[in-house]
């Protein structure tokens, strides 16, 4: 069991704020991603974890043990950074072997431990060469096998691909995915990448301004985002100012049912919750831009002044310059930062 609690975790610098206070709780064998923007606090909050920043005050429990005040070394944690930081002037074989030697293995123990690493990450016949003879992906990936062999209770891994390009960076998060399954090992993983989150979290912590947002699964923080900066952060999404009145609110000349209060609010449609040229009573948008993605298309269309983003199949006949009817099939609405309606719940 490795079980990771962090408790009113708050972190400040002088007078910036890092992290308000916060809690977590990550399960055994989770992997855990904290996403957000540039500055929201995520890189300081695994910092935290792993012990290179001691928090302003808060716990931090690993199987129950506060591990807040002791260093890196100390705690049953192990960190792969953004940058692969291996030691140069030593083969493969001996940054891998490192940080084992130091815990007083035994040279057989070592020399079992890292050929075990070493085939983990794929790269048996690599212990020789130094990381100057290595591609970007494979120190990467020596980077990892290094953190592993300690078989520390919780992999930090803050931003592991970010210098990779994307077809190297999808393929590793995958091997990632697969090493941190195998090993049951329990992960924090930091990105700003809101599609790697998607694909490679049990569950997502949504950051901002030193705040959760949002935890959940990858569908939940999809499907039912719990705030306007979650709405807009993750997906592709339209956000659009509406005013209730009489239980429903107007887009150019499309009402929807919104069961609250009068008064502005923010309306939340994802591109493809929206079909054109579906129902005769819809109302007709000009269809402005038609970009192709291969499998889709991302369609513009102006209703009475206002541009809507629209995701339809590749097989759906539209023309730039037509006149289509655009239906609003699922939606939710925000008020004071946090959703007060969602149509499927209705
Ligand atoms: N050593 C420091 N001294 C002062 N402020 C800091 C320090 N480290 C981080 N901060 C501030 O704390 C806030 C959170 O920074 P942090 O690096 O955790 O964000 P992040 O979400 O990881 O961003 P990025 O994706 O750019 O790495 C920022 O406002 C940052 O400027």
């Amino acid at each position: 069991m490795s079980t990771l609690d962090l408790i009113d975790v708050t972190k400040t610098y002088s007078i910036v704020t890092a992290i308000e206070p916060l809690s977590l709780k990550i399960g055994d064998g989770e992997l855990v991603c904290l996403l957000g923007p540039s500055g929201s606090g995520k890189s300081t909050l695994l910092r935290i974890i792993g012990g290179f920043e001691t928090p302003t005050a808060g716990k931090v429990l690993i199987d129950g043990v506060d591990v807040a005040f002791d260093p890196p070394e100390k705690r049953p944690t192990a960190m792969v950074f953004q940058s692969h930081a291996l030691w140069q002037h030593m083969s493969v074989f001996e940054n891998i072997a490192f940080g084992l030697k130091l815990r007083g293995f035994s040279k057989a123990d070592i020399r079992r431990k890292v050929e075990a690493g070493l085939s983990l990450v794929g790269l048996q016949d690599y212990a020789n060469r130094r990381p100057s003879q290595l591609s970007g992906g494979q120190r990467q990936r020596v980077a990892i096998a290094r953190c592993v062999v300690l078989e520390p209770k919780i992999l930090l891994m803050d931003e592991p691909f970010a210098s990779l390009d994307q077809h190297l960076r999808d393929r590793l998060r995958e091997e990632v995915r697969q090493i941190q399954k195998t090993l049951g090992i329990t992960t924090v993983f930091v990105t700003h990448g809101q599609d790697e989150a998607l694909s490679v979290a049990d569950r997502i912590v949504v950051m901002s301004m030193g705040r959760i947002e949002q935890v959940g699964t990858p569908g939940e923080i999809y499907a039912t985002p719990a705030t306007p900066f979650v709405a807009g952060f993750i997906g592709d999404m339209n956000m659009v100012p509406v005013t209730v009145s009489n239980g429903f609110v107007d887009i150019g000349g499309i009402s929807l049912p919104a069961p609250l209060p009068e008064g502005p609010a923010t309306l939340a449609v994802r591109p493809e919750d929206i079909v054109l040229g579906k129902a005769d009573t819809a109302a007709a948008a000009n269809i402005i831009r038609i970009v192709n993605y291969g499998s889709f298309i991302k369609v513009t269309a102006s209703l009475n002044g206002l541009q809507w983003k629209v995701q339809a199949p590749k097989t759906a006949s539209i023309a730039e310059g037509a006149t289509l009817s655009l239906s609003v099939v699922r939606y939710q609405i925000f008020r004071d930062d946090r959703v007060v309606f969602r149509s499927d719940d209705a």
